[in-house]
Parts: structure tokens; sequence; C-alpha cells
């Protein structure tokens, strides 16, 4: 018994074997392709130890960006570690290689970067947008999504004049909890919007996004 629980040990930094339930956005037209959203809970390894080590380490900044003739916050901290950067805790890093094994075939490149977002509380969010800088706006891409420490919900609903796969009410709503991963891909950046809205009580949440080349 006790060589199994160490053999399991919940700090062990190898994520779950990769196997997430696709749930299709909208389906695929001639003119566009599908979009879809894979779900896996509890998938990353330790992820008591890769919330603690990345809230302690990350070099966190806040960013303003212009919006008409006003600077505002945007309302979470920010750290994007580029190509070829270490990341901050070898889960993370044994979570880039599992999905690039498993999404390779799919997505025909590797996820390159991981850009990081810290939720402080209920009142840090992002509004309702697309992932559409760079290669997201034109190209089929996939964003690959590890979620840390309290649970926030990834609203999803689909632009307009995109009609939403049967089964899919018009929009969707996922609660990401502690360790669980999402991937939004096909056309999902382009043809559908997500949010991780305001919410009156929440605690701390850590976001991994790991993208492909030029997909911001
Ligand atoms: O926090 C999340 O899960 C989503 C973040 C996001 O959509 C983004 O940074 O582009
Ligand atoms: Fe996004």
């Amino acid at each position: 018994m006790h060589f199994q629980s160490t053999l399991f040990a919940s700090d062990a930094t190898t994520p779950a074997p990769l196997r997430p339930d696709r749930t299709w956005l909208s389906s695929g037209t001639e003119h566009q392709s599908a979009a879809w959203v894979d779900v896996q809970r509890g998938w990353l390894g330790d992820p008591d130890g890769v919330f603690a080590t990345m809230a302690e380490e990350v070099p966190w900044h806040a960013e303003r960006r212009q919006m008409y003739e006003r600077l505002v916050h945007v309302p979470r901290l920010l750290h994007t570690y580029g190509i070829g950067a270490t990341l901050p805790h070898p889960a993370l890093t044994e979570a880039m290689s599992a999905l690039n094994e498993h999404y390779l075939p799919e997505l025909g490149e590797p996820f390159v970067t991981a850009g990081c977002c810290f939720y402080r509380d209920g009142q840090d969010s992002v509004a309702w947008h697309g992932d559409t800088v760079g290669r997201g706006r034109t190209h089929d891409t996939m964003i690959a999504i590890v979620s840390l420490g309290d649970p926030r919900r990834l609203a999803l609903r689909p632009r307009e004049g995109v009609v939403p796969a049967d089964g899919v009410g018009g929009s969707l709503s996922l609660t990401l909890g502690h360790g669980d991963l999402v991937v939004m891909g096909g056309s999902c950046q382009r043809t559908w919007e997500h949010a991780v809205p305001k919410q009156a009580q929440a605690g701390p949440r850590i976001s991994v996004q790991f993208r492909a080349r030029n997909v911001f």
C-alpha cells in the first residue's frame, strides 16, 4: 500500500494519460472549418506545487492598454514564456511535451509558447475575444489551457453568423478547476469568442495557455 501511494503521489510531475473529451462547437461548412473544445479534468501533475511555484516565482506584471483615449488596466497579471524559455515548474514542461505528443498529428506543429495569467480575485477577468493576433486570425490552430487554483468560468459564444453545433445551445460555459485542461481547436479563435467573466467571489487562479508559433 505504502509503495503505491508513493508511486502515485499527488506531487508527481507527470500529467495523467491524455484522453480528452471533445465537444463540437460548430460543424464545418464549405466556407468555414469546424470548431471544438477538448476537456480533461484533473490532468496536470502536481497542481498544488505548480500553483505555489508560479504564484511566487513568475515575474508577473500588470499591463495597461490604450482603449480609445484612455489607458486602462488589464484586469489580471501576465507573463509569457516565449519560444525556448524554461518553464517555471517541471510539471509544465512535461505537460507541454505530452500535449505535443498527443496533438502534433492534428495540429501539424508543436506548442512552443506558454502565456500565463494570474487572476487575483473575482474582479480580475478577460473580456470577450478570440486569440486572433497572428496566424489565429486566418488559420485553424489550437490553444491548450491549464487552469490552477480557484475554479473560474470559461465562457464561449459563436461570433455573428456562426451556427452552433446541435446540442450546443448558442453558448457554452466550462468551469475550469485545479489541474483541468481545456483545448480550443479548429476555427475556434476566428469563429467563436471566449471570456473569463468577473464574479462576486473567487480566490486566486492561474491559467497557462500553450500556443503554436505566431499565435497570440
Ligand atoms: O484564463 C484563461 O483561461 C483564458 C485566458 C485567455 O483567453 C487569453 O489570455 O487569451
Ligand atoms: Fe484568449
